[in-house]
């Protein structure tokens, strides 16, 4: 919807009204229609200002309508018809004008922004491209290297730094709307040559073709198999070289191979996602929207190691007082110049002060005394963590929320070592805390509401994607991970080399194999880990009784190489060479390869060729397996879950929308089959057994994947 008004005796100002963020949906772009016709054929009227209700001009075009059958008028004849007004029409841009909003205030004469405004065309976070004349206008206005930047990355600017580009003609502190009446009053009946934006030549930079081949070099590299990207280069390269018209041809053709992709589909799935999951539920009933969470003004971190140093940062730069506590006089020594030089560098991206002042380093853990929360971040070492939980349980006030940022310890041991057991939550960020955006939180079976309100606040407050999981055996992304890096061992006793499966997961769109991101992260993580479950010993045997471990096949190769000192880049060998330890450019490593041969010959294991179709079925469908099983336990409440923590915790690729939503893709009857195809082949394997609610929901016509919550629901409220 839209209204006009007539304010100032001339000038017609139209308000876009279509909560929470004024969404170009039909009925606001058919409101459009009508107030500007009424605007421009009212004599009365001598300039009109567009601007959006409550502080918000426009978050562009309505995504929910996308994949249905959109009906109302068209929004590029609609802003054309903006543009050829005879009268100047001036854009009050208020809080946000994104994609399509932009590309209206493009089409109006003069644009004028709030100073706390942002804008951008972040359609490509879509698989869309600006398509309503925006990969036309953009460039002609600002000039094709900083269009090409804006519209590949989709980035949101500020208003100062829009005025600086040339987006907006003026930044304002004060009301906007006000302003922009003036401005409009002072411009009426002046001559509007020069003002429309698609009628300006578009500059050509120098060395054209060299900079569209650079971009696109760099845009195909980053993209990791995205479509969008690409799409938004050539469009861009349309505006450079042909006349507008046919630029909004090209436009078109462009957004009409996207509009319809799988890639859109799974992009804006994972925008609506990212939302749903912060809509948070326990399985008691408890909601989001019913509990209250629990103010933290101060907050400790237990241990300043690897991630113990990320979260107190973020909890500084959060703007909480911190007080970080580090047993061993040398890891404090080097967590406080670490983290000092973390704050600084992050003062320095952000333009604040660095929050140096934020954080109080002790040696002793009684520090704790009068803090609202604490972050448990010592070794992964139930003993030792047990130790701590009680210490913490008798030195804290009453109230404290106790947090543990274990990989995938039990919640509830911990909880049952303290003397409140509902305020023990799960936090477990990714390393480094202070970047990676994903925060699992894991509620256990005495959480209490409010504890995990509160853990999901302050989250949201650290600027994360906060998701709230059940509590297993590394709840839902380790958990998952264990069966994808199992098959991507047994791949390689069976003939693969790291190269294969890594290549094979990195076509697909990861930013690294498991092989190498084993390296990165050190392979005697893991190790330990199994070592702690009773496995991890080579055990020297030969045969197959020696890859048979409580009672399933078990490779033992990760192990073989631990014992060999092999713990990645750290040591400077793992499943690739460098350079020297520490080094970060892995090579294939000839050792190893013979190492895979001898290893083989020692097991009777008979090399086969395996391609990257089998890799990635057998790792990803025992993945998304393990996915199933966890919404069939309740460890997660629906797919979104899943999807989010996979996307921004371990690199799924964005554009293929999380292993769940690429399982509907796929086709779950596909999914089922091949797993049963490949549980035949390797009887040994529990986990390529299918799930009963994979084959359930196979069985009831495998409904689309945002029907799936609903099943899960229901399957639980059955039991
Ligand atoms: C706006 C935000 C920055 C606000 O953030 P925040 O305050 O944090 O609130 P949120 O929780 O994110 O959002 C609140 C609430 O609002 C919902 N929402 C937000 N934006 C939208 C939106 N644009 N549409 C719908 N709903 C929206 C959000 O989901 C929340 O609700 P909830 O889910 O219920 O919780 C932030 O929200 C944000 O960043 N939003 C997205 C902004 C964006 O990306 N905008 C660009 C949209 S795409 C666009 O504009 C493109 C166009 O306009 C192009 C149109 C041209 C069409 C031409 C079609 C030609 C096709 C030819 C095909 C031919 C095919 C064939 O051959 O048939
Ligand atoms: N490293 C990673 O990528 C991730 C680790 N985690 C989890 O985070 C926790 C910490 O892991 P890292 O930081 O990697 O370990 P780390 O080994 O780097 O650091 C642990 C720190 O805790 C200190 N410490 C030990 N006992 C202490 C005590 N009683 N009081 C105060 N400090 C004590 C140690 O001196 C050490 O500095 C583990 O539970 C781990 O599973 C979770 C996500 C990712």
């Amino acid at each position: 919807m839209a209204q006009l008004t007539r304010v100032s005796g001339s000038v017609g100002l139209i308000t876009l009204q279509s909560p929470p963020v004024n969404a170009l949906s039909a009925a606001v772009r058919q409101g459009i229609v009508d107030t500007v016709q009424r605007a421009l054929s009212d004599p009365e009227v001598k300039s009109v200002v567009v601007c959006g209700q409550n502080g918000i001009f426009c978050g562009g075009a309505d995504i929910k309508e996308f994949g249905t059958n959109m009906s109302g008028p068209p929004l590029v004849p609609l802003i054309h018809a903006i543009e050829v007004a005879h009268k100047p029409v001036v854009a009050a841009i208020e809080g946000i004008a994104l994609g399509g909003g932009l590309e209206l205030a493009l089409g109006c004469h003069y644009r004028i922004a709030h100073s706390k405004a942002k804008l951008g065309l972040p359609e490509v976070t879509l698989g869309l491209l600006p398509a309503a004349g925006g990969s036309q206008r953009l460039p002609r206005l600002i000039g094709v290297p900083a269009a090409l930047d804006l519209i590949t990355t989709g980035r949101h600017i500020t208003a100062a730094e829009a005025l600086k580009l040339g987006v907006v003609d003026q930044v304002t502190a004060h009301s906007t709307v006000d302003v922009a009446v003036k401005f409009a009053l002072s411009v009426a009946g002046k001559p509007l040559d020069g003002r429309r934006i698609s009628s300006l030549p578009c500059p050509r930079p120098p060395n054209m073709d060299a900079l569209f081949e650079g971009v696109m070099k760099k845009v195909r590299q980053s993209a990791r198999g995205a479509i969008a990207p690409i799409a938004c280069v050539q469009a861009i390269r349309a505006a450079a070289t042909l006349p507008y018209d046919q630029g909004m041809e090209r436009e078109l053709e462009l957004m009409a191979s996207l509009f319809t992709s799988d890639q859109a589909r799974a992009l804006q799935y994972i925008f609506f996602a990212q939302r749903a999951v912060a809509r948070w539920s326990m399985p008691s009933g408890a909601r989001w929207d019913t509990s209250k969470p629990r103010p933290v003004h101060k907050a400790a971190v237990i241990g300043l190691g690897t991630m113990g140093r990320g979260i107190a940062v973020a909890l500084a730069q959060t703007g909480l007082s911190v007080v970080a506590v580090e047993t061993q006089e040398k890891q404090l020594m080097a967590a406080k110049q670490e983290m000092s030089g973390m704050l600084e560098r992050g003062a320095k991206r952000r333009g604040v002060a660095p929050a140096f002042d934020k954080i109080r380093y002790s040696p002793d853990i009684k520090a704790v005394a009068d803090v609202d929360l604490v972050i448990e971040a010592v070794f992964e070492d139930m003993a030792l963590k047990e130790k701590v939980f009680q210490q913490l349980s008798a030195l804290c006030k009453p109230g404290t929320l106790l947090c543990t940022n274990t990989s995938g310890l039990d919640v509830d041991h911990l909880a049952s070592q303290t003397r409140s057991p509902e305020l023990v939550v799960g936090m477990h960020f990714f390393a480094p805390a202070h970047v990676m955006k994903l925060l699992e939180v894991v509620y256990g079976s005495k959480s209490s509401p409010q504890a995990l309100a509160t853990a999901m606040q302050l989250g949201k407050k650290m600027g994360k994607v906060s998701v709230a999981v059940g509590n297993c055996r590394g709840f839902v992304g380790n958990r998952m991970l264990k069966p994808y890096s199992e098959q991507a061992f047994f791949l390689l006793e069976e003939g693969a080399t790291p190269e294969l499966v890594d290549g094979a997961l990195e076509d697909f769109g990861f930013p690294m194999g498991l092989f190498r991101m084993s390296d990165l992260s050190g392979l005697d993580v893991g190790w330990r880990v199994r070592k702690v479950d009773g496995l991890g010993k080579s055990s020297g045997a030969s045969g197959q009784q020696a890859r048979i471990r409580q009672g399933r096949r078990y490779s033992p190769l990760g192990d073989v190489l631990c014992e060999q000192g092999r713990f990645g880049q750290k040591t400077g060998r793992g499943w690739y060479q460098y350079d020297k330890p520490g080094g970060r450019v892995g090579r294939p490593d000839p050792w190893l390869h013979s190492f895979l041969e001898e290893y083989r010959a020692q097991h009777g294991l008979v090399a086969r060729r395996i391609d990257h179709q089998e890799v990635l079925e057998r790792c990803l469908y025992t993945l998304i397996n393990e996915g199933f099983r966890i919404l069939e336990d309740g460890i997660a409440a629906g797919p979104e879950e899943i999807d989010i923590i996979y996307v921004f915790g371990y690199g799924w690729p964005r554009h293929r929308g999380g292993p769940m939503f690429y399982a509907s893709m796929v086709g779950l009857e596909k999914v089922l089959a091949r797993l049963e195809f490949y549980q035949e082949a390797h009887p040994d394997v529990p986990y390529l057994q299918p799930c009963n609610l994979l084959k359930r929901l196979v069985a009831s016509g495998s409904p689309p994947v945002h029907k799936w919550r609903e099943v899960v629901k229901k399957l639980h409220s059955q039991l």
